[in-house]
Parts: C-alpha cells; structure tokens; sequence
C-alpha cells in the first residue's frame, strides 16, 4: 500500500505538529501523491471552533501549510526522480511563505479533503496551490513557497 509523504520523512524530522508521525499530540496529517496531485484528509475535532459550527481559520492554515510542505517534498521527489516507494525521502521542506484566502465558512462535522497542485519549481524553490473543500465546496484556498532545505 502507498504509504502517506509524511512517512517518508526521516524519523529525526517527523515531529512537526502538524504532520509529523512521532508528535503523538499533534494532527498527524497525511498526505497522498496521486497521480499530478497531492491529496490529505482531516476531520476536525469540535475544539476547533470558530464560530460555532464552523472550523477555526489557524487549523485551515496548518492544514494547508502541512499539505503544502508535503506536497512540496513530493513534487521535488518527482522532478529529481526520487522515488517515493522507499522507507525514506531524503527531502524536506519548510514553510517560506503561507498565503490563505478564506472563501466560505468551513463546517464542522465534515471530512475536510486539501488537494494540491505544483505551480513551479525553482532551484530549492517549490510553489504548491492548494484547496480545502467540505462536501465538494472550496472553503479556502492557499498558496505555499515551500523551501527544501540543504541535505
Ligand atoms: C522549522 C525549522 C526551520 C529551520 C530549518 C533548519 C533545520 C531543519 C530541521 C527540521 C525541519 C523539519 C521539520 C519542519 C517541521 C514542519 C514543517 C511544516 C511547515 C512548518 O511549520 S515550517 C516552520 C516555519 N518556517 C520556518 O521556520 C522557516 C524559517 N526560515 C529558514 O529557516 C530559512 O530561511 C530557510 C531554511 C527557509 C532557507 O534558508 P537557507 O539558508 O537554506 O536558504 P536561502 O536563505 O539561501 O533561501 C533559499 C532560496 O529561498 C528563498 N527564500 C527563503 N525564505 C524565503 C521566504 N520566506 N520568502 C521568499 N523566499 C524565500 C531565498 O530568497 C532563496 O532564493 P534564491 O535561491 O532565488 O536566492
């Protein structure tokens, strides 16, 4: 079976909150290559209230910035010819830039779908655009310049 971005991460860089598989406290998003784009899915838990019934905007944002980072990696992979089919990538990204438009109000009690598509590479580089959607609606929309860091 496919086995999600975020574990192919090396176990010393696999504790962001967000996503990383040894934050036992944290979201642990995983996310997904399928085909040209990334896919993660995430249902909130109520604690993350805004207005009530709807989902808090900073958890939409550590979505999409974790969707974002490893969407990154992945994109990077492929461009580099890296397969993703090992226990390890030997890629990691971190956030330069998160840009978040909050577009309808995201409902509470539904499974959140992020998707992603590479915008461009450029050297280490990577700009994903991203959506999160409840029940096939865009909530929001994001765009990430996602920075590889040096080996
Ligand atoms: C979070 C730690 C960050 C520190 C990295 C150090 C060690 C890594 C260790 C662990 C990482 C593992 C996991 C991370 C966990 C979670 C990931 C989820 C997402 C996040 O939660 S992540 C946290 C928020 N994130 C930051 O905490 C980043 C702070 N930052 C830096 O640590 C440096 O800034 C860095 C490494 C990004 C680059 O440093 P660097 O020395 O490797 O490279 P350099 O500066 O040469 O930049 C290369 C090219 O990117 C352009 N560029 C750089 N930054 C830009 C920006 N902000 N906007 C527009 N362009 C930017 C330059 O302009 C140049 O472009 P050009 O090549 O065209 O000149």
């Amino acid at each position: 079976m496919k086995k999600p971005i975020q574990d192919l991460y090396p176990e010393n860089l696999a504790h962001c909150y967000g996503c990383g598989k040894n934050n036992t406290q944290g979201h642990q998003l995983k996310t997904y290559l399928e085909g040209e784009e990334t896919i993660s899915r995430f249902t909130p838990d109520l604690k993350y209230t805004a207005i009530p019934g709807s989902v808090y905007g900073g958890l939409i944002a550590s979505l999409l910035d974790c969707h974002g980072t490893a969407s990154a990696a992945a994109f990077a992979c492929v461009a580099e010819g890296i397969s993703l089919e090992q226990a390890q990538i030997p890629v990691r990204c971190v956030t330069g830039n998160l840009n978040v438009n909050f577009k309808a109000m995201t409902p509470q009690g539904k499974e959140l779908v992020i998707m992603g598509k590479l915008k461009h590479i450029e050297g280490r580089k990577i700009t994903v655009e991203m959506t999160l959607s409840a029940d096939n609606v865009v909530c929001a929309t994001g765009e990430i310049l996602a920075i590889k860091l040096r080996e």
